[in-house]
């Protein structure tokens, strides 16, 4: 139950080996046209040298003139294939991480991913993973041009003028050791930008999961209270976040500005004193600011890096949820339908959550198609905990669970032929046909409406000015709670599960909705495996066997209404 990522995989080194092509383009082109720029420098100040102390004419110069153009515009244009491969490399990364981490979140399933909050999920999700993209897009070449291109220079300006090599080698260096002075301590704000960003998230959605709770409690206003200082807080570390990313500029903007200053001061003395040619001092004053240019470029996506740090230390929590389910679910219903799955063995099952004491153990029972068990005890005794295993949403500790076939072979894969409904079902927007064809989406309309038909859902959907075309709302807002419970047992029966499971199907529901659900539950479990985990008495009355789970123990029984009621 861990993941199978290296843990060092979601730190941004090992992100970055997933476009490792399209960074290196980037930084290979990046660097190629930083060769070209400095080129059509050198041109660039023998072209004005020529023409204005030379004496040499315009139609002389023509050739210098076009190559100095090409050069130029080759440079343009490879910078912008390294801007479109940089952006190419973090779009890849970001969604290659974003799915890696879905998947990670179906692994852990609904047990795993409850040790993390919801709204922090949403954030590492949205947020952060955005937060990725401009650290490889703009960082990370940056970064490497923020090497090249200034060696490249200090070793022409070393060739051509001693003393503006040693001025622009000693204020070179200072940029980056600042750089990571200030990085050291804006870390920490950033990290609290993250978390308070995190808080506000979590209660945008605690809020809007808890609307009319919270209207019915009379706390809209302490809520909203809440919210704007949720809201204030993250204001006021972004703006430190600011401050930080504005004093980084100025100083530098100071540095290299006062370095290009020395230049050609030192320059224009010499120049005086006719000590150096024009050429030479020209090409270096053309040169130091480019000098500094990567030097700027690579502050200004400084707190790319930031970000993206915070990012995958929220992001390896993520990946570090245990894996609850099975390593990889199968293809839904991919075996032959001949051989239906015939009886459930579990034998000595031992299970519970971590850090916690099992739930129950050595619960051993067989259930048979064609049979309706329901799962009964007190709350908390582990009925739902019980419906987990079977679902595979949690691995037992120990004893294991066999599926038989009609022949009394085991099955391997069947687990992918079970269907689940929910103590609260979750409909998505869309229309009623639009929720159910999440269990299949290729399903006819008839077979909508045979499901529909048989989890007695079919009167009200026909009931409703569209039918099947209605839209249900988020979250089924549209719908009653009896008629979300029929439409999640639809939506279950419509992919023909040879295993059913249901858990507290008919709570919440007033007495003639529970009945006409639980019927409806009855009816299908003809020719499948039907587990309900129930206190409903009418429920229980149906039922043909019952497996009560008490004091951590479980026992089936045959007569239900005697046992269990
Ligand atoms: N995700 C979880 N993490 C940790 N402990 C859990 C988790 N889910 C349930 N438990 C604990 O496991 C025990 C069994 O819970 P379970 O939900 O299986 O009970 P239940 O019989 O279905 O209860 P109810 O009838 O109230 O739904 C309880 O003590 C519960 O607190």
């Amino acid at each position: 139950m861990h993941s199978k990522q290296p843990k060092n995989d979601w730190q941004t080194a090992g992100m970055a080996r997933r476009a490792k092509g399209w960074l290196a383009g980037s930084v290979t082109l990046g660097g190629m046209a930083a060769v070209l720029f400095v080129l059509h420098l050198t041109l660039l100040a023998g072209l004005v040298d020529d023409l204005t102390f030379k004496g040499a004419s315009f139609a002389a110069e023509q050739h210098t003139l076009l190559l100095l153009l090409a050069c130029l515009g080759g440079s343009l244009f490879l910078q912008w294939l390294a801007d479109m491969a940089g952006t190419e490399a973090g779009l890849r990364i970001a969604a290659h991480v974003r799915r890696d981490a879905l998947r990670h979140l179906f692994r852990a399933g609904p047990v795993g991913c409850t040790t993390l909050p919801a709204g922090r999920i949403l954030t590492t999700l949205t947020e952060g993973v955005d937060a990725l993209e401009p650290y490889f897009a703009q960082y990370i070449p940056r970064a490497a041009m923020m090497v090249v291109l200034p060696l490249l220079i200090l070793a022409m300006v070393f060739h051509l003028d001693g003393w503006s090599f040693v001025i622009l080698a000693c204020t070179g260096p200072l940029i980056p050791v600042f750089m990571a002075l200030v990085g050291y301590s804006a870390q920490s704000i950033m990290d609290r930008q993250w978390m308070q960003l995190v808080v506000l998230g979590s209660s945008f959605l605690d809020s809007l999961r808890g609307l009319s709770t919270l209207r019915l409690l009379g706390q809209t206003e302490a809520s909203i209270s809440r919210m704007a200082a949720a809201t204030n807080a993250h204001r006021a570390s972004t703006l430190s976040v600011m401050k930080i990313a504005f004093l980084t500029s100025a100083v530098l903007e100071f540095f290299s500005s006062l370095s290009i200053a020395l230049v050609a001061v030192v320059f224009g003395a010499r120049l005086l004193s006719a000590t150096v040619d024009f050429r030479s001092a020209f090409l270096v004053l053309l040169l130091a600011p480019e000098y500094f240019m990567p030097l700027r470029a690579f502050s200004a996506s400084y707190h790319a890096r930031q970000n993206a740090t915070a990012a995958a230390a929220r992001l390896a929590d993520l990946f570090a949820l245990p894996e609850m389910t099975q390593p990889e679910s199968q293809p839904r219903l991919t075996h032959t339908r001949n051989h239906p799955i015939a009886h459930l063995i579990c034998s000595d099952l031992t299970a519970g959550y971590p850090g916690q004491a099992p739930a129950f153990q050595a619960l051993s029972c067989t259930l048979s198609r064609g049979s309706l068990t329901v799962i009964t005890g007190e709350s908390g005794a582990g009925k739902t905990t019980f419906l987990r295993l079977i679902l595979g949403f949690l691995q037992p500790s120990s004893g294991q669970i066999t599926a038989c076939d009609t022949t009394g072979a085991p099955l391997e894969v069947w687990q992918s032929h079970t269907a689940w409904v929910p103590q609260r079902p979750v409909m998505t927007m869309g229309s009623i046909a639009d929720t159910l064809r999440l269990a299949k989406p290729n399903a006819t309309d008839a077979e909508l409406h045979a499901a529909a038909q048989q989890a007695d859902a079919l009167e009200f959907i026909e009931a409703l000015p569209q039918g099947f075309a209605t839209s249900v709302g988020e979250r089924g807002a549209c719908l009653s709670g009896g008629q979300i419970k029929r439409l999640a047992l639809a939506r279950a029966l419509l992919s023909n599960p040879d295993i059913l499971c249901l858990d507290e199907p008919t709570s919440d529901l007033d007495p003639a909705s529970a009945l006409r659900v639980a019927h409806a539950i009855r009816c299908c479990s003809a020719n499948r495996i039907v587990l309900v985990a129930t206190h409903h008495a009418d429920m229980v009355a149906l039922a043909d066997q019952c497996l009560h789970i008490s004091d951590g123990h479980g026992e089936l029984f045959s007569a239900p209404q005697r046992a269990c009621a």
